[in-house]
């Protein structure tokens, strides 16, 4: 014992001389780019315009790699590589070269590094030894050994192994309200996952707390890493089921060094619109059906209409006819372009114009070459005119045309007819109301069949604009050539796009966001489960290229019944090429409680479900409290925050209920809900119904009657029942079915 701790103690200092020198390297580095961006910063503020654009893109080029070096600060030094040519490797956040380039620590991302999560005993490859090195701050406070190759290790070796398993440490530590990463930990089956290849859609079926989240996040980290150059230009998307969710992992990517990401929720999806509430089941099943489409096709086709009779206008007196063959013909050739209907209807719209100038200059008697600008000005600004060809082609916006169509029956009736009676009723709304996020593909789909609803000067800014970009990209490539900055370091597009930013500088993930046609690199969504058809549609879109990873867990879906298999909910993409991998390992939730909300899912919707199982149980983790919830909630309440220590405490209600509970709760623990943050996330109490739930975790849960949550949805108890990493309570006037065994 004496000898092995002795031994430990010395292995920790060879650990600690190693960790310093990798720190006081990644100091060396932070120092040389502040030293380079003062000296940027200190160069003359004259010189071109293009002088300047160049000055500022350097700068933002060593803001963003100082912002990489500062972010690795915690936990830059996690593992380490003995491999059987005795060749050592230190693993980390990110890689770090000494001054002669030699390697001192491997990204966690690059290729040699993935033994480090894959070697087995039963398959070590050439590694002879894994280690796990725990740092605080910059101190090394543990190591933790596996010998996959004892014969190749000698048999010393074996007398180092020390401490607790990395994994089942950090897995039991309480949470504070923010998702961490899990570089140090990742597990076989997750690193496989992460490391993928980038092309296609990519669906992870995997159980409640498998790891998906963190996975999908790693998986971004990784494809940013080993694809730079493709999706550091187009940006990764990554979908959340809601803001709360986004708050609880924003910390993930920036740690592992990553900014190109542009989180965003379904509700969020399109620029200017920004939806919250979810719409009821029912509403939001016919929403996501791709029926859906084909009522926006006809709508948008609805607004190019040749009139019944030919029309007579009148221009300055003048009066003129303007027949239904001139019309149906503009529009056949307008129709022609394939163009988006505000775009196209310029091409509707000129050549009717032109003609009806012609008539205009004759019926004046007046010479049409030479009076040409004068008499076509008059054309154009008459109101007749305008009134005539709007009513055959009529600009709109998505928001204007949906909000016409929910609110007229006989409309929905007539573009509708893949709908029931049933289901065009539940469509019909009145005009003015929010918009849910079950509105948002639909109005994606519309903006889509639109296009831009932009005047001719805004035209004119966009060409500009386009043709300035066109030129940025020459000229910084030029620049890339002359200050010798290749090497992957930057790409003409990135340094262009910089000079673009003549306004405040925006990021690329800024610039993506606000672009609705932007086309990403890569689109992680989470909890797609919840994606509907039409939502599949709105993604696909913004991914032609189809480098998509989706992870869910089918039998956490929010509806009466789980779906029954992952191709069945995603519409169209569901007939792409779309490959499949699964999770099977819970690392959040205690065996007994997960072995029981896998039992009431089996009670409410048996189906045929891939089995998880947990990484680890906890004493006491389940416990129910029966009577009326009203009276003893904040009783129970209150004391499990008195046994909980630091963490966080969720009560979970049935959707009805929530409020009510809150209010309850008020009173007495009114100062456990607030925290000075103001992040909902940081409070050590919240109130939440199973929706809200999705995707978070906490140290205990107190479920409120869970029976009425199984009722509504199955989903939603397995759901609610799964987020606790130590503790269950049950607060009801009867436990749902399958509970106990
Ligand atoms: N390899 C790992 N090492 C350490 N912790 C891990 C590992 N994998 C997952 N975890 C932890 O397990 C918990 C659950 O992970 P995560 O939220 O990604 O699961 P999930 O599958 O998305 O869950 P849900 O289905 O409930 O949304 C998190 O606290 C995460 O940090």
């Amino acid at each position: 014992m004496q000898t092995n701790s002795r031994r430990a103690m010395r292995e920790i200092e060879v650990e600690q001389r190693a960790v310093s020198r990798i720190y006081a390297r990644l100091d060396a580095l932070r120092a040389h780019y502040r030293h380079q961006l003062a000296k940027v910063r200190r160069q003359e503020a004259t010189g071109s315009a293009q002088a300047r654009a160049e000055r500022d893109a350097f700068a933002t080029h060593y803001e963003d790699t100082l912002a990489r070096l500062d972010n690795v600060e915690n936990r830059l030094v996690f593992g380490r590589l003995d491999l059987a040519d005795d060749t050592r490797l230190y693993v980390g956040r990110m890689g770090i070269s000494d001054e002669d380039r030699k390697p001192l620590l491997i990204d966690w991302r690059a290729p040699n590094a993935r033994p480090f999560y894959q070697a087995t005993a039963a398959h070590p490859g050439e590694v002879v030894r894994r280690r796990h090195i725990t740092t605080r701050e910059r101190t090394v406070v543990d190591l933790e050994d596996d010998l996959l190759n004892v014969a190749a290790a000698g048999p010393e070796l074996a007398e180092t192994l020390t401490g607790e398993g990395a994994l089942l440490a950090s897995l039991s530590q309480a949470r504070d309200g923010r998702m961490t990463d899990i570089v140090a930990t990742i597990q076989a089956e997750q690193d496989a996952i992460i490391r993928d290849q980038p092309d296609g859609i990519l669906v992870v079926q995997g159980g409640p707390g498998t790891g998906k989240t963190a996975v999908a996040l790693h998986r971004a980290a990784y494809l940013l890493y080993a694809h730079r150059e493709r999706m550091e230009k187009r940006g990764v998307l990554l979908v959340g089921p809601s803001s709360i969710f986004l708050d609880y992992i924003d910390q993930v990517l920036p740690s592992l060094g990553e900014t190109n990401v542009v989180a965003t929720t379904m509700g969020s999806l399109l620029p200017g619109v920004r939806a919250t509430e979810h719409d009821e089941l029912d509403v939001a099943d016919v929403k996501g059906s791709l029926f859906m489409s084909r009522l926006a096709e006809r709508a948008v086709r609805g607004l190019q209409r040749v009139p019944e009779e030919d029309r007579v206008l009148t221009i300055e007196g003048t009066r003129l006819t303007l027949t239904r063959a001139q019309i149906a013909e503009a529009m056949e050739r307008a129709r022609r372009t394939g163009a988006p209907h505000n775009v196209a209807r310029v091409s509707f719209v000129l050549p009717l114009l032109k003609q009806l100038t012609s008539a205009y200059a004759k019926a004046r008697g007046m010479d049409e070459k030479e009076d040409y600008a004068f008499l076509y000005e008059d054309v154009r600004q008459a109101r007749d005119v305008r009134v005539a060809l709007n009513l055959a082609w009529m600009p709109t916006t998505p928001q204007g045309l949906l909000e016409k169509l929910y609110a007229n029956r006989d409309v929905l009736a007539e573009y509708g007819e893949e709908f029931d009676e049933r289901e065009r009723e539940l469509l019909y709304r009145g005009a003015g109301s929010e918009w849910t996020i079950e509105d948002i593909p639909m109005l994606d789909e519309l903006a889509e069949l639109l296009g831009e609803h932009e005047g001719a000067a805004a035209r004119q800014e966009r060409i500009a604009a386009e043709r300035q970009a066109r030129a940025d990209v020459e000229f910084a490539a030029e620049a890339i050539e002359g200050q010798n900055l290749g090497g992957g370091i930057v790409s003409a597009e990135q340094l262009a796009a910089r000079f673009a930013d003549r306004g405040p500088r925006r990021t690329l993930a800024e610039r993506a966001r606000a672009d609705r046609t932007w086309a990403y690199g890569h689109i992680v969504v989470d909890e797609a489960q919840e994606l509907s058809p039409m939502a599949w549609r709105s993604l696909l879109r913004r991914c032609p290229q189809r480098s998509i990873t989706a992870v869910g867990d089918l039998a956490q879906r929010s509806t009466a019944a789980p779906a029954s298999s992952w191709r069945a909910i995603m519409g169209k993409a569901g007939r792409e090429q779309v490959r499949q991998a699964a999770l099977t390992v819970s690392y959040r939730t205690p065996a007994t409680i997960l072995d029981t909300a896998m039992r009431v899912l089996q009670a409410y919707a048996p189906g045929d479900y891939i089995p998880v199982t947990a990484a680890r149980d906890a004493e006491n983790s389940l416990a129910d409290t029966p009577g009326p919830w009203r009276g003893i909630l904040a009783e129970v309440v209150a004391a499990e925050l008195r046994h909980m220590g630091p963490g966080r405490l969720a009560v979970i209600t049935p959707h009805g209920l929530r409020e009510e509970a809150f209010e309850l709760l008020a009173p007495q623990l009114g100062g456990a809900m607030t925290n000075p943050s103001g992040s909902l996330l940081r409070s050590p109490l919240v109130v939440m119904d199973p929706t809200e739930v999705k995707g978070l975790e906490f140290d205990v849960v107190v479920l409120v009657e869970p029976s009425l949550i199984a009722d509504d949805a199955a989903g939603d108890i397995y759901v609610a029942m799964t987020r606790p990493t130590r503790r269950l309570h049950a607060v009801h006037t009867g436990l749902p079915a399958g509970w106990y065994a």
